[in-house]
């Protein structure tokens, strides 16, 4: 068989599983739980909801593992910290990994001040099964854990990335191959975004175009993205979980900025194309693998 074609059946492989991925949670409702910022906690319980899942909100540990017990998978962002956090992030982590339960972890503004960096520090000994963010936010996170050497022009940024998805690649790759390498399922994957999405597993890097400028217009749209991965989550795979996803946001998004006049009815449009989006059109997703 030639690449070609090796190739393009990689691709309706991978374009099954995410229409199956859509489809199940629509039909099953999965819930999934979150650990999330106060900033954008509204946005991501309801895109959970209009992917077709479910959502449920908690910040202390025991209430946190008692319903991930009935949660598909997870969602941990560290946007906005408090003092306790220190020690609840680390605990629910490690519960979450004695148990094998799936997590997403959304490493928001990552490199920035000694708690945050302190409680990252702590994921890489219980490491969620998916990370997502922005470019800046996986290159901190891949070096923070001494996976990359970043060169001396990286800097940490804020909630917002200054580094190109592209530069990401390589420090995402050896993300993903460290998170497979802990999981107890022995798969993980990593999910970078920006104006192309880049989704890898260790191994292939899957790009997706796409989306919308006006999605860095409102709050919570990467942090959302989190939410409705971990959605996936709950019923795929970690690399579908991402494709999925990413893809999922990238229609929406387009179908949302074609009917909105700016940032306040982009995302009430927004949500609505969550919903309306169908299973085929999330598939049909232009994909390029590397
Ligand atoms: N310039 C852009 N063009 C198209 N889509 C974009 C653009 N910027 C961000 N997005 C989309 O917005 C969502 C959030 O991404 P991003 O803004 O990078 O996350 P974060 O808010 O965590 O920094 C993703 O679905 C991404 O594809
Ligand atoms: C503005 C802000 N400040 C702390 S968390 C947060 C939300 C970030 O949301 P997103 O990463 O989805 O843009
Ligand atoms: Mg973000």
């Amino acid at each position: 068989m030639s690449d070609v074609s090796r190739t393009a059946d990689a691709i309706d492989d991978v374009r099954g599983r995410i229409r199956r991925a859509v489809e199940t949670v629509r039909d099953t409702t999965p819930m999934a739980q979150s650990f999330t910022n106060f900033v954008t906690i509204n946005l991501v319980a309801n895109a959970q909801l209009a992917a077709g899942g479910t959502a449920a909100m908690s910040f202390l540990p025991d209430d946190v593992i008692d319903t991930a017990a009935m949660s598909g998978a997870d969602y941990v962002n560290v946007g906005t910290l408090l003092p306790f956090y220190k020690d609840a992030l680390p605990k629910i982590a490690r519960a979450f990994r004695k148990s094998g339960h799936k997590w997403v972890l959304d490493p928001v503004a990552a490199g920035i001040g000694a708690t945050r960096t302190e409680i990252l520090r702590a994921f890489r000994a219980a490491p969620p099964t998916v990370v997502r963010g922005n470019a800046s936010e996986i290159i901190a996170l891949a070096s923070m854990w001494g996976l990359f050497s970043p060169d001396a022009a990286t800097r940490p940024a804020g909630v917002e990335s200054v580094d190109e998805v592209d530069s990401s690649v390589g420090p995402a790759k050896l993300l993903a191959r460290f998170l497979a390498a802990s999981a107890p399922q022995g798969e993980a994957a990593v999910a970078v975004s920006g104006a192309v999405d880049l989704v890898t597993d260790g191994h292939a890097v899957y790009r997706l175009p796409g989306g919308s400028a006006m999605m860095s217009k409102i709050t919570g749209a990467g942090c959302s993205l989190g939410g409705v991965t971990a959605t996936y989550l709950a019923v795929a795979d970690p690399l579908t979980a991402a494709l999925a996803a990413t893809a999922l946001y990238n229609r929406a998004g387009e179908a949302a900025e074609a009917v909105s006049h700016g940032p306040g009815s982009f995302q009430v449009a927004f949500l609505d194309a969550l919903w309306n989006t169908t299973a085929d059109e999330v598939a049909a997703s232009e994909i390029l693998i590397d």
